[in-house]
């Protein structure tokens, strides 16, 4: 097995994502998780870019214990002296200098000929070198340039003392069997046994990057150049996490690992989105909300039979909660009982079936809902109660300077009775059609709504307790309507004094609507 060293860029490259600024604090915290993270490499900035660049590449060179601490510079004299000075105190210090290698970029950008930019090369590795033995030299756009030149410039480079060529394909031009073969060309004709690493930097323009790396590693290189998140310019940089687990799920087909704590990936993920303001997408891999969700039916059954149905790596091993089934449209009865037995339910089929249909009802209209609305589901009016009367449409009109009025139509023991009321607002609408429409008109004792998990999307749950002389009975309705929540409530009390399964005094209906009709 060999090691592939992780060489962090959050901080360099990373940081270089447009709209991006970190301050000294927060590139201190990053460069301290990365530590945790236990990255072989942090390149923590670019020194000569302006006093507080330089004085966050010191701090960390100063504080941050274990990794390499790197600085890049530019073929300049003043860069790399910038470069030195700020990692003056670090404990294993990298200087990385740059140029580039594409025409495109010789011509117009640093407007120097191929023979200028293998000489001011040569010439500023040998000057990092005497500020540290671990120089690491890159050249931009290789994948874009002249083949013979990449070679003979990487040539120059480690006899002028560098101890890591890094090959960056700066502009995610490269496809993984191309820059898999210019990895191989450079390791059989370049380095050829030599003590030196071969680096990958991929950008992910042609969202190659992870990829590419990987064909980087099958074709000798030691050392992946990435970011937590994969954030960088442009499209952004090999995202540090997708490696590391790629390398770790395919150790098999790699023959390589890392020595990255991965329990600390999500962590690290989480902070950066922090405080870049980077999003990172749902379905981004290993960290994305929905890396370790499943929401369609047939999956949850998998996952609950044997989760490596369908997972390659366990939540945990990257330090998030284990997979979670996601109660939503396209989830079927095998995820909705698991996640009623998590909550201490045993229902028989006749009762899931009826909990399920209800589930179904409400995700179709709201969205996914949390184990804690299903709680409430199941503790509403559809499960546990007989049926005399049943909900079939609700209609209400109510607003400021208005007169609240609602309409309902219940299936009943009588057959569909349709009734419309006016009250003082819609619930006590829908309460007095309700009444009219169930032939009884007990009392309301108790009238309370709350969200189910506090938020404005969430369940409504309405509790309410009816009372027909001495009798009490409560009732629970739920929905993603509180007004509908309401009525199925009083619907849920009113079956259970219909039907003798309220606290005192069973009666049958009859009974129930000679004695307390009140009208
Ligand atoms: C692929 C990469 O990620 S490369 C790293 C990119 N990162 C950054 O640019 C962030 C930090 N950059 C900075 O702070 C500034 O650009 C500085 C301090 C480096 C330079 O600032 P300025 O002096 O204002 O130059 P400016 O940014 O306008 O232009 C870049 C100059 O560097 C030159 N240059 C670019 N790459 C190199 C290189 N590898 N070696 C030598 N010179 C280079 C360009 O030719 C240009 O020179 P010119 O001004 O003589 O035409
Ligand atoms: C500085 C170099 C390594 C770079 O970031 C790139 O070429 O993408
Ligand atoms: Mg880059």
């Amino acid at each position: 097995m060999r090691h592939i060293r992780i060489f962090d860029t959050t901080l360099r490259d990373g940081e270089q994502s447009p709209g991006v600024a970190l301050s000294l604090q927060q590139k201190l915290e990053i460069a301290h998780g990365l530590a945790r993270l236990n990255v072989d490499i942090i390149e923590a900035g670019f020194p000569v870019n302006g006093a507080s660049e330089f004085e966050c590449v010191s701090r960390i060179a100063a504080e941050v214990k274990g990794p390499v601490i790197c600085a890049l510079a530019r073929t300049h004299k003043l860069d790399i002296e910038r470069a030195a000075a700020a990692l003056e105190k670090a404990e294993k210090k990298r200087i990385h200098v740059f140029t580039s290698a594409s025409r495109v970029h010789l011509e117009y950008m640093l407007r120097k000929t191929p023979e200028e930019i293998l000489e001011i090369s040569d010439a500023m590795v040998r000057y990092a070198r005497q500020f540290t033995d671990d120089v690491e030299f890159s050249a931009q756009d290789v994948m874009r340039a002249d083949i013979d030149f990449v070679l003979r410039l990487y040539e120059a480079a480690i006899n002028a003392g560098a101890t890591t060529i890094n090959i960056p394909d700066t502009t995610g031009y490269g496809t993984p069997q191309e820059y898999g073969a210019l990895i191989r060309r450079i390791h059989e004709e370049v380095v050829r046994g030599r003590d030196v690493h071969i680096s990958a930097h991929c950008h992910d323009d042609l969202g190659m990057a992870t990829a590419n790396s990987l064909a980087a590693v099958e074709n000798g290189a030691t050392q992946i150049e990435c970011t937590i998140n994969g954030i960088g310019e442009r499209a952004g940089n090999t995202s540090l996490e997708e490696v590391v687990m790629a390398l770790y799920v395919r150790r098999d087909h790699y023959k390589a690992y890392t020595q990255i704590n991965t329990r600390e990936l999500y962590r690290m993920s989480r902070m950066v989105e922090r405080y870049t303001g980077m999003v990172v997408p749902p379905n981004k891999a290993i960290v994305g909300d929905n890396a370790f969700a499943h929401e369609s039916g047939i999956h949850q059954d998998g996952v609950i039979k044997n989760k490596e149905t369908y997972e390659i790596m366990n939540a945990e091993l990257v330090g998030r909660q284990p997979a979670v089934l996601v109660l939503g449209k396209h989830s079927g009865r095998a995820a909705v009982k698991k996640a009623l037995a998590d909550l201490g339910y045993k229902l028989d089929d006749a009762q899931l079936g009826a909990v399920f249909a209800r589930f179904r009802e409400i995700v179709e209209r709201k969205g996914p809902i949390e184990a804690e609305e299903l709680r409430a589901l199941v503790e509403s009016e559809s499960v546990s109660t007989p049926h005399l009367f049943r909900l079939e449409r609700l209609q209400f009109f109510s607003g400021y300077g208005m007169l609240p009025t609602a309409t309902v139509s219940l299936e009943t023991p009588k057959g569909l009775v349709t009734t419309t009321a006016i009250g003082d607002g819609p619930v006590d609408a829908v309460y007095k059609a309700l009444s009219e429409a169930i032939g009884f008109k007990p009392e309301l004792e108790l009238y309370r709504v709350e969200a189910v998990t506090g938020t404005t999307e969430a369940l409504g749950e309405v509790t309410v307790k009816l009372k027909l002389g001495e009798v009490l009975a409560t009732g629970h309705g739920v929905s993603p309507d509180i007004i509908e929540a309401s009525a199925r409530a009083y619907l849920d009390a009113a079956n259970k004094l219909a039907t003798g399964q309220s606290a005192r005094h069973p009666k049958s209906l009859e009974e129930v609507q000679r004695s307390g009709l009140g009208k």
